[in-house]
């Protein structure tokens, strides 16, 4: 182990070699500042590899290129009950491929959930440099999953931007993080469509090939030591998905990461690109070793390939043909095992590196630290090296884990501080969300809806025989704007959770974060269109006092954030959107029918609905407003109000009365508040607990 200090941490370059070895370089940056500047020093830790030339972006502290040997051996998983995969074993070094293959529905991307901690092991081991997978190790990985998950309308610059003003620490300046975007922009070579949308199936943006580097693009922000990719060539035609694996590998050489990919069926030319691969079958290991020596391998048991044949393709079709053929590859991968060139890490099924309380007494008292099995081995000079990387990055990497290690001992933070997240978070909202919630189409909905309601209650005289029409924009005004943010809401949040999720499990952010955010990032736009209307057509039925304008304007927003946040709580509480819109129809019907405008007497039994009526409140509320403030309602010649056979005009109270029950101002917005903050709060409650992405 060699340290050397480098005055000029801006230099992304080391590259060192001494005889016929070359040196791998970690950056550490001894923070002496609050962010990565020119005068922070930096301590280079050199370990000594077979590998190439390396090279390195201006890195962080928590960020800095933490190279993971991934270690996972007697790895069984079931699903419903039914075994998924069995007793599956391997290991791939820093800046190697690990390729796992095998027919479809073999276990694949179940392999990959495991590996990333999503899904429970039945029995096994996953170890990242000598410490059992946890919570903290999610950090150091990222899972680049088979489906493009982007929010469609912003560009990929705007994405990538987003990602890492969440995903990078806060003592990394924002010049800095824009300049680690510039380099994962280069190294995935998205220079030329970087301003260009996402898109999705309605709106034209990236192409295929180009969401999939974007995919991985966002992934790499966060300088991951083991990347995790399910199927990143599928759907891409062979130059693409050769161009992409060769960018990969490039990737992985020059700045030590461990790759661990699932292809479907790829060219030789990409099959030759992974050092090493993990062959199933029905969820048992067929292969494992040196992808160079999968063809001699099944070879030595009878199953030879033709002159100029794709290798992929001739494992891949012993694996499917006879059930004797594949008896005879697994029982010969099971023998391989056995072997001494198996990697010696795997060769111990029922010791743990650190989990063995056994092995962690002896280990305490062994001086080359927990790995005993090593020690007495006969080792060849590579493993020499992995050895002493692990040796040494497990003292970086937990300082205590000489002890027990588990979920919860592993100390989990969020890369970000929660102001940051709600700053981001609120900005991305409202630019994801700006042009769905404002878009010409609602622009000209609402305008033209205002003159329409305007024309139609035109100057409005302030008698009982238009008392009715007064009303009825009332109740047509909330009725309209309950409807629009309700669905408004239930239609943005399916696509979103996709997104959501997905940043969540990778620990990007706090759901409190994101929670408020979207509360923050979207109220401007959720007011806006209300207000217009409110504007457009208020004055034209009869602008009677700036008070009353602004006070039934407030009630008419406050209806609309209600509103949204019923449509927020459904929808995150039913995955199936036909299913909320069911829901939804149905309680904003009866909302509306028991919102005291359409049916007066309603039967006695049926009363208490009112109350669950959010427009119930607004209604009551804009009544008071407007019928106790300017000009009295002049009583009718043949009045239906008892009160005008003793006065010319409704007090507001007599026109309230005449609806049933009703409450004071104060009561009604206290019950509206009391909607938002209880619907907002159950929707953050079943987020929270009910639909935690695993
Ligand atoms: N949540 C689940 N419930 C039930 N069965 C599941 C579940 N997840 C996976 N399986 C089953 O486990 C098996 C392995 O699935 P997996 O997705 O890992 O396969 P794969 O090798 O990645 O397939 P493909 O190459 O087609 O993507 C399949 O038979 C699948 O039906």
């Amino acid at each position: 182990m060699r340290h050397a200090i480098f005055p000029d941490h801006e230099s992304s370059t080391y590259a060192s070699k001494t005889g016929s070895t070359s040196i791998i370089c970690f950056i550490f940056l001894i923070e002496d500042t609050n962010s990565c500047k020119m005068s922070s020093n930096l301590v280079v830790s050199c370990i000594m590899t077979n590998d190439t030339t390396v090279h390195f972006p201006c890195l962080i502290t928590d960020h800095r290129p933490l190279p993971v040997h991934l270690a996972f051996r007697g790895i069984s998983v079931s699903v419903e009950g039914r075994q998924i995969l069995h007793d599956v074993d391997g290991l791939v070094r820093p800046g190697q491929i690990l390729a796992v293959m095998g027919p479809s529905g073999c276990g694949k991307t179940t392999l990959l959930n495991t590996l990333s901690g999503r899904m429970k092991l039945d029995s096994g081991q996953i170890f990242l440099n000598r410490e059992p997978l946890c919570k903290r190790w999610k950090r150091k990985m990222c899972y680049v999953l088979q489906q493009d998950i982007f929010f469609p309308e912003l560009t990929l610059r705007q994405t990538l931007e987003y990602t890492a003003r969440l995903r990078l620490p806060d003592n990394m300046g924002h010049s800095q993080k824009m300049q680690y975007v510039d380099h994962i922009i280069n190294v995935l070579e998205l220079q030329h469509c970087q301003d260009t949308i996402i898109g999705d199936y309605l709106k034209r943006g990236l192409s295929g090939g180009e969401k999939k580097r974007a995919n991985i693009a966002c992934e790499l922000l966060t300088n991951p030591s083991l990347m995790l990719l399910d199927e990143p060539t599928s759907g891409l035609d062979s130059y693409a998905a050769y161009s992409l694996m060769q960018t990969l590998k490039k990737y992985a050489v020059n700045e030590g990461k461990t790759v661990v990919i699932t292809l479907h069926q790829p060219s030789s030319q990409i099959f030759h690109l992974c050092d090493k691969l993990l062959l199933l079958c029905n969820g048992q290991t067929a292969y494992f070793g040196d992808t160079s020596k999968v063809v001699d391998s099944f070879g030595s048991i009878g199953l030879h390939i033709m002159p100029h044949y794709n290798p992929a393709d001739f494992i891949l079709e012993q694996v499917k043909s006879s059930s004797d053929t594949r008896q005879r590859i697994i029982t010969a991968a099971k023998e391989h095992r056995k072997h001494n060139d198996y990697p010696t890490e795997l060769h111990c099924h029922s010791c743990g590196y650190l989990n063995d309380k056994l092995n962690d007494h002896t280990n305490k008292l062994l001086p080359n630290g927990p790995y005993p099995a090593l020690e007495h081995d006969n080792l060849n000079s590579m493993e020499h090296d992995v050895r002493r990387l692990w040796l040494d990055t497990h003292s970086h990497a937990s300082s205590s884990a000489s002890s027990e290690t588990s979920e919860s001992d592993c100390y989990f933070t969020w890369p970000t501080s929660f102001w940051t997240q709600l700053k981001v978070l609120s900005q991305r909202n409202f630019h994801e969300a700006r042009p769905r919630m404002l878009s010409k189409l609602n622009w000209v909905q609402t305008i033209g809806l205002g003159l329409m309601a305007g024309l139609l209650w035109f100057q409005l005289d302030r008698r009982e025989e238009c008392l009715h029409d007064i009303q009825g924009w009332m109740f047509f005004s909330t009725t309209y704007w309950m409807l629009f943010a309700h669905f408004g809401a239930l239609s943005s949040f399916p696509p979103e959770r996709e997104v959501i999720n997905k940043e969540r499990r990778s620990g990007a952010y706090r759901l409190s974060a994101y929670y408020i955010s979207k509360m923050i990032g979207e109220l401007p736009l959720t007011l806006t269109l209300p207000a217009i209307y409110h504007c457009i057509s208020y004055p034209m039925l009869g602008f009677h006092s700036p008070f009353v304008f602004i006070t039934l304007l407030a009630f008419l927003l406050l209806n609309t954030v209600v509103a949204q946040s019923v449509g927020f709580f459904i929808g995150a509480c039913c995955m199936d959107m036909q299913v909320s819109i069911t829901l939804s129809a149905l309680y904003t019907l009866a909302t509306q029918l028991f919102g005291g405008y359409l049916a007066t007497n309603i039967p006695i039994w049926l009363t208490w609905m009112r109350y669950l009526s959010m427009v119930h409140y607004a209604y009551q509320n804009m009544q008071i407003i407007e019928f106790s403030e300017g000009q009295p309602i002049l009583c009718a010649q043949q009045s239906k109000f008892v009160i005008c056979n003793e006065s010319d005009h409704i007090p507001v109270t007599a026109i309230l009365e005449a609806q049933g029950a009703h409450l004071p101002l104060w009561a009604n917005t206290l019950v509206l508040l009391m909607f938002l903050v209880v619907f907002r709060t159950l929707g953050y409650v079943v987020l929270r607990y009910f639909k935690n992405p695993k």
